[in-house]
């Protein structure tokens, strides 16, 4: 039913009274004024425009309690629905997706810079991990063998490089320009992100006892503080490769590879990282008798062969040493 008729339908006095077309938006508060106006008209009495004015007479109430009260409150309730619906109820809603909006923003800067609290950080049990150091020159065959040890001995391979090509990817990383331009000068991003990504990624895998973290430490300085904040690593596993073998791999990577650093210009600054930098962690390591070395040479299997078989016996030592430990 139309809704003019459906107010003079309420009550006769609605049907004498000239209602004026009203617009869609603020039809309920409109038609609920309507009606109220329309209440304060005597019978067949002054038009809408007259009652708006204020030139309606206190005797048109003489039309009755049992008449007037309901249709008022109808109309008081009419008035209050539509400003809810109207006002309030947008409001509301406006509100809640500001704060969802803004919630969804804070969690995803939150993983973002993959953080956990610090009451997880502190709870996590980092010393009992066994943490291997994957090192050697750019191109050595770093990930070609991590990839296969975790199929062998259940390792988390954990690349220094590529968390910081992803953390560098995402869109509200903070870090994401100043990884870019380190990665393709061949230098070496401050430790703080580096360590703070892989201990996320560390505490990613909380069923996990043994993790490869390739292609980290670059230098003392990172290695110390890993050591400080996270863990002691158990052993280092150094691939051994002349620079001619590794720039000849990293060229050829580089036709497929899509890395930003796998050209002439940033190889060779990646060596001049790798001598002057990163090749002090190994001999630092080396001093502690920690570091078990694997020649690149030769096919990818037989390097593997031969990094299974020292890996293997690596865990084996380790093993007896925490069962020793544990008696
Ligand atoms: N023994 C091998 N013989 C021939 N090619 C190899 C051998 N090992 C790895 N490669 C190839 O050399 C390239 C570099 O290997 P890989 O990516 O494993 O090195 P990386 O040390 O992890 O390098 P980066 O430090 O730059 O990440 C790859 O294209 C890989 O397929
Ligand atoms: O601990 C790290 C590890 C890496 N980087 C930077 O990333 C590139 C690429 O590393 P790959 O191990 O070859 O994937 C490296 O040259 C550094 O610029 C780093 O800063 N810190």
């Amino acid at each position: 039913m139309h809704r003019l008729a459906l107010l003079r339908s309420l009550h006769p006095r609605l049907a004498a009274t000239q209602l004026a077309p009203v617009g869609r938006v603020y039809g309920g508060p409109l038609w609920a004024g309507a009606l109220v106006r329309a209440y304060s008209a005597p019978p067949g009495g002054p038009k809408l425009d007259q009652a708006r004015m204020g030139q309606s007479s206190g005797k048109r109430r003489s039309g009755g309690v049992f008449g007037f009260q309901p249709l008022a409150v109808f109309a008081a309730v009419t008035l209050l629905a539509s400003g809810y619906a109207l006002i309030i109820k947008p409001y509301l809603a406006w509100k809640n997706r500001l704060d969802e909006e803004r919630m969804e923003r804070d969690e995803e800067e939150q993983a973002a810079r993959g953080m956990f609290s610090e009451a997880e950080i502190a709870k996590f049990p980092f010393a009992q991990k066994t943490v291997v150091f994957v090192l050697g020159g750019p191109g050595s065959g770093k990930g070609t063998n991590s990839a296969k040890l975790v199929d062998d001995f259940g390792f988390v391979h954990l690349s220094a490089g590529d968390l910081l090509r992803e953390e560098q990817k995402r869109p509200v990383s903070q870090y994401g320009e100043l990884i870019a331009h380190y990665i393709r000068e061949g230098l070496i991003v401050p430790h703080e992100i580096t360590i703070g990504l892989l201990r996320n990624a560390m505490m990613s895998h909380p069923e996990s006892d043994r993790f490869l973290i390739d292609g980290f430490p670059r230098n003392l300085v990172q290695a110390k503080a890993f050591e400080d904040t996270v863990c002691k690593p158990k052993q280092i596993l150094f691939f051994d490769c002349p620079e001619k073998t590794m720039l000849d791999r990293l060229l050829d990577r580089g036709k497929t590879s899509g890395r930003s650093d796998d050209n002439i210009e940033s190889i060779k600054k990646r060596f001049r990282t790798y001598v002057n930098d990163s090749r002090p962690v190994i001999e630092s390591y080396a001093k502690e008798d920690k570091v078990m070395a694997v020649s690149c040479q030769g096919t990818p299997d037989d390097v593997y062969n031969v990094t299974r078989a020292k890996v293997a016996s690596c865990l084996q030592a380790l093993e007896k040493e925490s069962g020793k430990s544990n008696k």
